[in-house]
Parts: C-alpha cells; structure tokens; sequence
C-alpha cells in the first residue's frame, strides 16, 4: 500500500517548505507513533529507531520544530548585530567613534539561510535513521490509535511532542498582532514595535528591536518582568533596558488595539485610557499547549492548563500507552535541552519499563538572551528560604570586575547561593555579558555536586569572565 503525506496548513504563518515525497508501503501499526517533529518528538523518534523499534512521526508543519526555525536559533542570529550595536554603545569614547547601523533585510536574509533549509534536512535525516516520516496532524480515534490525514494508525505507545504556541488574546483587534514566527521573520524592521507581555520572548525582541534600530514599548500587564529569576537581578535588567532607551510599562494591560490610517493604537491601562501607536504588535503574552485538535478524550488522556499531566517518566497519569514529552508536557520548564532530558527519560522507560527513570531537573540552567544577559541555574534565593534550606548569599557587582570592566558595562550582577557550610553551590543568578555561558559552569557545578574546593583547585583560562567565578561565590 502507497500512502500520500498530505501538506497540512502550518500552525502559523511560516515561509518554510514541506518537502512532498512518495512515502514507501507502510504498516498500519507501529511500536511507536511520535505526532510533532520538533526537538522532543525528534528526540523520541532517533532513539527510538536506533534501538531497533518500527517508529512513525508526523508533523502538521514544518519538520523542525519550534526552536530552528520559529525560536531558540533565529532569536540568536538576529542577536548577533544587536549584541554588536549594544557593544559599540558602551564603547562610545573608549575608542569607538561610529555607531554600527544594522541592515535589517541583509540580516533576515542571513537568518534565513539557517531557517529554510531546516525542514527538509530533518525530514530526510530521520528518514534515513529509518523513521517513518508522515506529514499531517495527529487526531486520536480511541486510546492508541490515531488518524493521520484519514488513515487510521495504531502504536504500542504514542508520543504527545506537539509543543505550544503564543496564546490567544482576546481583546478587541488581537488579530492584528504577530506572534514570534512573525516577528522572526519580518521583512522590515518596524519604525515603532509594542511587545505585549513581560517575559523571556517580550523582554528578548525588546533587546534585539532596540538594538537593530526601532523605537521599542514593552507594555507587561503585572508588575514584574521575568518572573521565576531573581528579583533584584531583573528589576536591575529593566533599568539597563531602560537607560538604554527601551520603553517598558508595567501594570499597563492592553484592553484593544484598532488600525489608525496604516498604523496600529494600542490602548492600555486599567480603562484602556492610554494609547501607543504601533507599527507593529507581536504577541509575547505567554505560550498555550497545542492539544486542542488530539481529541485527547478519545484516548482518555487527562491535561492541565499546562498540557499533558505526566508520571515523572513521562506516561500520561491516564493512559499506559501515552507519553508527552517537550513544552506540551506539564513539567516545569519550557526548554530545548528540557525537551532532550525528557526525550531520553522516556525512551529509557520505553525500552526498559523496570528501568522506571524519572526525570530529574537538577542543575537546568536558563538564559534569558536580553542586553546584557540574564541567566540562572538553581536555586533562586526566595525558593531555598520558602523550603527552609539554610543558606548563604553572596551578591557581586560585576561592571567593577576587569572582564565587565573593559566592555564598558554599566549593569551586572551576581548572586550566588550557597549551603551554610559553604561547601556547595545551590543556586547561581548573573546579569551581566557572557552570563549565558558562565552559567554551564555552574550548572555542571550544581548537577553534578562539585564542591566549592574542587572549583577553587580549578586553574582557568585568564582573564576570562570564568576566570572570576571564584570571586563570585566568595565574599
Ligand atoms: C521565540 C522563542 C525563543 C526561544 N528560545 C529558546 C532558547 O534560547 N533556549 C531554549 O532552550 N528554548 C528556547 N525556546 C523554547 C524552545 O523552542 C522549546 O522549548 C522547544 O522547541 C520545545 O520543543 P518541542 O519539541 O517540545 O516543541 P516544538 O519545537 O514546538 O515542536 C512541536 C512540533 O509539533 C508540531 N505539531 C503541533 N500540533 C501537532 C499535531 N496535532 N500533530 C502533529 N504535529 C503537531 C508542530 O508543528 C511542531 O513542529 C524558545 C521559544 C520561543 C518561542
Ligand atoms: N532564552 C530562552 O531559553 C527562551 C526564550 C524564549 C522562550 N523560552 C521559553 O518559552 C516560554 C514562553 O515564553 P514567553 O515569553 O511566551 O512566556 P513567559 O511565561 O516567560 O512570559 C509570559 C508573559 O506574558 C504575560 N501574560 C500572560 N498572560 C497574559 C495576558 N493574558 N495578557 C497579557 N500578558 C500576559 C505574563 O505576565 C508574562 O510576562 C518560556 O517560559 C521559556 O520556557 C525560552
């Protein structure tokens, strides 16, 4: 029997191509069906097939997934001039005499030639690891069983991988705002961006608008930015954004947003009493799990606001033949290398069920990829007081410190979180450039439990910012 991969609309707007190929005879059942091919379900579906299983995976977009082509990846190529522009600011009269003007259709062009050819070098390279490659979106008829575009599938166990997407606002003109896919991919940078929302993704484009040249309003409806990192570490964050010219609201929620001649208004505020006018508005308001169109109930699959509910080996809590793993499933992080952990949890449990591996998050660093960087791993100070953990803090100012210094930097912090003995690391906060990097320091250091005597007999590489990690968890 021949079958057809349909090409399904992508879940949103994307300029990327799904290749149509002849997909070879295929069987109706399978040890494992993977629905969505970002890095969780293509993390499933090479284990998988490595080990030997009969392994089908669809996607009703682009084989990829959100962090090549609509993410982590993008973000980061459209950072590089950004970083650049923010470096040349502070260098201003210590021998910088030109700002850099970034062009943005030469830099989109260049973000593109990461992004195109992203789904169809996945699709093949799992073909060839001997996955069953299948485009459409997955719909379950019972509990374990699946329709792909009219045809019935069944599998010894399904993988829920299909991730999240911005959520759905539901103010008056919210279909006039863009969402990341299309604030990754505009063909011009807007003269004025309002980012609605107050996290990783608003406080990010914010860094990267700003700093390619746009007028930036971020408008966060509560009164923090960045909640789950540091405090102190991200009210210092805002100040940098602001001295740097980036307009950040708090307390501002967007009530409507209508066209005025070619432009947009964004009213905001508590009446919806102030007003912006935009050129564009991207949606940063947070990030839902795309279960709707599974009709979870059929397979009696039971979810939270927050996707799937798993066991911590990643099985649905009600169905023995369901897993969810990546953003979709309701564990606490929302993260690429998160995505892989739990890929490699569950497949362990998959090909060895007395294995019962859980997932164990400790030591996950995080980088919020704002200007400067904000990143963290552990512990954060309000966490080990609430679990009543005895504790020390020392708290470092960077821009005093040389490789901060000679940047230029203004803003930087770190905050590192000790055991009362001093002798472990629990949790470690930085602000400041390179902070992304140094933080896989202190991850390794926290999962790992390296003791602060093994750090301190560590000789590094002068004068790097590592190099004054020792100075940063001492007093
Ligand atoms: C703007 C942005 C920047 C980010 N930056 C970072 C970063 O710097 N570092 C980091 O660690 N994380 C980052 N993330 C998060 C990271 O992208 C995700 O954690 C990661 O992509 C999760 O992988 P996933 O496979 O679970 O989901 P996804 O990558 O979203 O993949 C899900 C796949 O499922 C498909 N799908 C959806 N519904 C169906 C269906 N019914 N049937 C079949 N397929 C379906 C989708 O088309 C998609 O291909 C960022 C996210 C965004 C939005
Ligand atoms: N560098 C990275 O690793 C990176 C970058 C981007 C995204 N991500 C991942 O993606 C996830 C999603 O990012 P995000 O920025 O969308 O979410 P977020 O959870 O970080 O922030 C959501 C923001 O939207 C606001 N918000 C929520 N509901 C709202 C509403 N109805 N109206 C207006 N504002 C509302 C919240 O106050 C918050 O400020 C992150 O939690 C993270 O796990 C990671």
């Amino acid at each position: 029997m021949r079958y057809h991969g349909r090409i399904n609309p992508p879940l949103a707007p994307t300029r990327h191509h799904i290749p149509v190929l002849e997909i070879p005879a295929m069987p109706d059942h399978y040890d494992a069906l993977i629905l969505g091919a970002g890095p969780a379900g293509g993390g499933v579906a090479s284990r998988l097939a490595k080990a030997g299983l009969n392994v089908a995976m669809t996607d009703s977009g682009p084989y990829g997934g959100t962090c090549p082509l609509t993410g982590c990846n993008p973000k980061k190529v459209l950072l590089g001039p950004a970083d650049l522009s923010q470096m040349a600011a502070h260098m201003k009269g210590k021998g910088i005499i030109c700002k850099p003007s970034v062009n943005w259709q030469e830099l989109m062009a260049f973000k593109r030639t990461f992004t195109e050819p992203i789904p169809e070098r996945a699709f093949k390279a799992y073909s060839q690891e001997g996955v069953t490659t299948l485009t459409g979106g997955g719909r379950f008829t019972g509990p374990d069983s699946v329709e792909i575009d009219g045809r019935e599938l069944t599998a010894d166990n399904i993988f829920i991988c299909t991730g999240v997407r911005a959520r759905p606002l539901s103010f008056p003109g919210a279909e006039h705002l863009i969402d990341n896919a299309g604030f990754l991919d505009m063909d011009e940078l807007p003269e004025h961006i309002v980012l609605v929302g107050g996290g990783y993704i608003a406080m990010e484009f914010a860094a990267i608008a700003h700093y390619c040249g746009a007028r930036v309003t971020v408008l966060q409806r509560s009164d923090a930015i960045l909640r789950g990192f540091d405090n102190e570490l991200s009210g210092l964050l805002m100040q940098a954004m602001r001295d740097a010219g980036i307009t950040l609201l708090l307390n501002a929620p967007v009530q409507f947003v209508d066209k005025n001649g070619g432009r947009l208004r964004v009213c905001y505020g508590e009446e919806g009493n102030e007003s912006v006018i935009a050129d564009a508005v991207v949606n940063c308001a947070g990030r839902v799990p795309n279960i709707e169109t599974l009709n979870l109930e059929a397979a009696g699959v039971e979810t939270g606001p927050k996707g799937v509910q798993v066991k911590p080996t990643m099985q649905s809590v009600s169905n023995p033949k369901v897993w969810a793993v990546g953003d979709v499933a309701d564990t606490p992080y929302e993260l690429t290398p998160t995505a892989v952990l739990e890929a490699e949890v569950a497949v362990a449990n998959v090909l060895d069920p007395a294995a019962n591996r859980k997932a164990d998050y400790t030591g996950i660093p995080t980088s919020c990829f704002t200007l400067p960087p904000l990143a963290a791993c552990g512990l954060t100070v309000a966490q080990a007081a609430k679990q009543g953990i005895p504790h020390t803090v020392i708290t470092q100012d960077l821009p005093s410190k040389f490789p901060w210094k000679r940047l230029g930097e203004q803003y930087g912090r770190s905050k590192v979180i000790l055991d009362a003995n001093r002798e472990y690391i629990l949790g470690a906060h930085i602000l400041g450039h390179n902070a992304e990097e140094m933080i896989n320091l202190f991850a390794m250091a926290i999962r790992n439990r390296i003791s602060l005597d093994t750090l301190h007999s560590t000789y590094w590489a002068y004068p790097t910012c590592g190099y004054y990690i020792q100075y940063l968890v001492k007093e």
